[in-house]
């Protein structure tokens, strides 16, 4: 063929291409949809999930029936119906399995990515750089959604601009001054929760102001210090619980109220007054009683409170919150002390809502609706089918463009621009969707451009198992980095390591930066990270520093592009959501926000011209 081909032959051509389709959730679903009824004929689609019952309301080329099946193979079979004559091929799988390496992206001719979490989507983005294979990206949230295109050397990677970071709140909020629902739901889910049900850890979303010291050793040491008694032998659950009530909502929110110093510039909180225990207790007390003796799968519905987008009165949440104690210690006595909140189990819900609203009753904050703090407490953004078909068309559409742009090659270029797009919630001048043209890459992106990656860390206390689990998985996303210091390999991973090797990495691993033998890590060190598997290497340059006063002393900062990705620092801006006039359908906790807005691109497209 000579340089020009007829329109209808590149169209063909551009149908004929072989697409990879990572995810057959809400977007995937639609995006095969959209793809076998567009023409498209040669699809690979990977999801490593089964379908469940929650799923079956948007992603609706799943039925029923299909409920724990492979997503990506009832997919294929049911896009197989749109078209029988496409070629469709499905593995049920992760896409960071070895199997999908570098040549496999190779023998695509686009990647489209359908994808829910930030580490996959990092993943995908390495790997459609090192196979030179241009990825359309995509995410949504609620009413919001963006598309954008990645074409290597020529756009901007998914990896080039610094992503939000999800929201953490300080610990001293949480513990003592709330102000806000979320700050109340976060303590009695990541703090009450574990310390009577569960031997877990506090969750994720109660860090330590001082970031960077989530992991290592000392994960799981962090527990929820509220004191409370234990129960007594033989002491009735209601009656514990009545006991739990007076202790943490009387006693130790008085005790904090009497701290002046704290109370300068807000209102201290009340304690809970034992008539609201009282009355709650008689609540409980006077329900009426199934004949069976069935374990109550919920304390609300028991007592019944059936209206989810209800608030309850004090009286009530006290009410839930005994009920709630006497289900889940007399009732699932095997699992207490493993229990995790879980927004699918109704009763970690009740407990999350009545101890959360009990809380907020001392403070002067709202109450929230059961429906609501589910949502707050699971990050749950209800998903909008409108909003993944719209962008699932425009995924199509930018593919349409990139593959076309292959082929014709007499086009002038202009129809075929790769736009980012951005579906916007509250519409602009009338207009749902806005592009803008994609940013070039970025010279000073570590992934794609090659930049320098700086560190800065206390090298004296830093292990080498640290600075590869929190610095180079985490903050970096490598999958299976490779440390070398000059000539000295100082670790390295994958399966195929011999007994004594993998020992001897171990045996390193728990060594400070700056006691590692041959050439340790010290200020000015270049740390070479390669990782093979996703066929990308990095220069790290080691910064030693002292803590800073009050800063953990076991810190880290990435400098550069990767910044806000270290988990650290930033994103301060208000839970997005909260307070908003439509948000009750739409419960947006940040930190929900932070991973599925980091899809790609996500700043508003006003911010982002701003930027560039
Ligand atoms: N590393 C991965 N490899 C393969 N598939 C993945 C990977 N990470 C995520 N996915 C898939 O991406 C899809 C994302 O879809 P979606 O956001 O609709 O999530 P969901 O789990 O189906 O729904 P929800 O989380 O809202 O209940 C999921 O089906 C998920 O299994
Ligand atoms: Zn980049």
């Amino acid at each position: 063929m000579s340089g020009t081909c007829s329109v209808s032959g590149a169209r063909e051509a551009c149908l004929g291409s072989r697409v990879l389709c990572v995810g057959a959730g809400g977007i995937g679903c639609e995006l095969l949809k959209t793809l076998v009824l567009s023409g498209f004929s040669n699809i690979t689609v990977i999801d490593m999930d089964t379908i469940e019952v929650s799923n079956l309301n948007r992603q609706f080329l799943f039925r029923r029936r299909h409920v724990g099946q492979s997503k990506a193979k009832v997919a294929r079979e049911a896009s197989l119906r749109i078209n029988p004559k496409a070629k469709i091929v499905a593995h049920h799988a992760n896409i960071k399995e070895d199997q999908f390496d570098v040549d496999f992206f190779k023998s695509f001719d686009c990647v489209l990515n359908g994808l829910d979490n930030l580490e996959a989507r990092r993943h995908v983005n390495r790997m459609a750089l090192a196979a030179s294979v241009p990825l359309v990206e995509s995410g949504t949230a609620g009413y919001r959604g963006q598309v954008t295109v990645h074409i290597k050397g020529e756009t901007e990677c998914f990896e080039c601009q610094p992503k939000p970071i999800p929201k953490k709140y300080p610990v001293c909020t949480i513990r003592n001054t709330p102000d806000k629902p979320i700050h109340c739901i976060v303590w009695a889910k990541d703090l009450l929760f574990p310390r009577l049900f569960g031997g877990e850890a506090v969750g994720a979303e109660a860090e330590r102001e001082d970031e960077g010291k989530n992991g290592g050793e000392d994960e799981g040491k962090d527990r929820s210090d509220i004191e409370v008694s234990e129960r007594a032998e033989g002491q009735p659950a209601v009656e514990y619980g009545c006991v739990v009530l007076r202790e943490v909502y009387g006693d130790a929110i008085a005790r904090l109220a009497a701290v002046e110093d704290m109370w300068k510039d807000r209102e201290p909180p009340t304690p809970l007054s034992s008539d609201v225990i009282a009355a709650g207790r008689a609540i409980v007390q006077g329900r009426a009683r199934g004949g069976d003796d069935k374990v109550p799968t919920s304390a609300s519905l028991a007592l019944g409170l059936s209206d989810s987008h209800a608030t309850w009165s004090a009286e009530q949440s006290a009410a839930v919150f005994l009920m709630a104690v006497e289900i889940l210690l007399d009732g699932h006595a095997d699992r207490v002390g493993k229990l995790g909140f879980d927004k699918e189990f109704p009763l970690s819900v009740d407990f999350v809502t009545a101890a959360s609203n009990l809380r907020s009753h001392c403070y002067g904050i709202e109450p929230k609706s059961s429906f609501d703090v589910k949502g707050m407490a699971g990050n749950i953004i209800h998903a909008i089918a409108t909003t993944n078909a719209i962008i699932s068309g425009l995924i199509v559409l930018e593919a349409q463009k990139l593959l076309l742009r292959g082929l014709r090659q007499d086009d002038d270029g202009a129809t075929l621009t790769p736009w980012t797009t951005f579906v916007q919630h509250n519409p602009t001048g009338g207009r749902l969707l806005q592009r803008i043209k994609p940013l070039p890459p970025n010279p000073k992106c570590y992934v794609c451009s090659k930049a320098q990656v700086v560190m800065e860390a206390n090298t004296g206390l830093m292990t080498l198992g640290r600075l590869v689990d929190d610095v180079l998985r985490k903050a970096l996303a490598f999958a299976e980095p490779t440390v070398t210091v000059g000539s000295t390999m100082h670790y390295e991973c994958g399966d195929d390591l011999e007994e004594d090797e993998r020992e001897r990495y171990d045996a390193l691993r728990k060594r400070s930066l700056g006691d590692l033998p041959g050439d340790p890590i010290g200020h000015g060190s270049l740390v070479q990270v390669e990782d093979f598997s996703q066929e990308m290497s990095v220069e790290l340059l080691v910064c030693h520093r002292e803590p800073r006063e009050g800063e953990d002393p076991d810190f880290f900062e990435v400098k550069g592009e990767v910044k806000g990705q270290d988990g650290g620092r930033g994103g301060e801006d208000e839970p997005e959501g909260e307070g908003d006039s439509d948000s009750d359908d739409l419960c947006v906790v940040e930190e929900a926000v932070g991973e599925k807005r980091k899809g790609a691109g996500q700043e508003e497209p006003a911010k982002r011209q701003r930027a560039s």
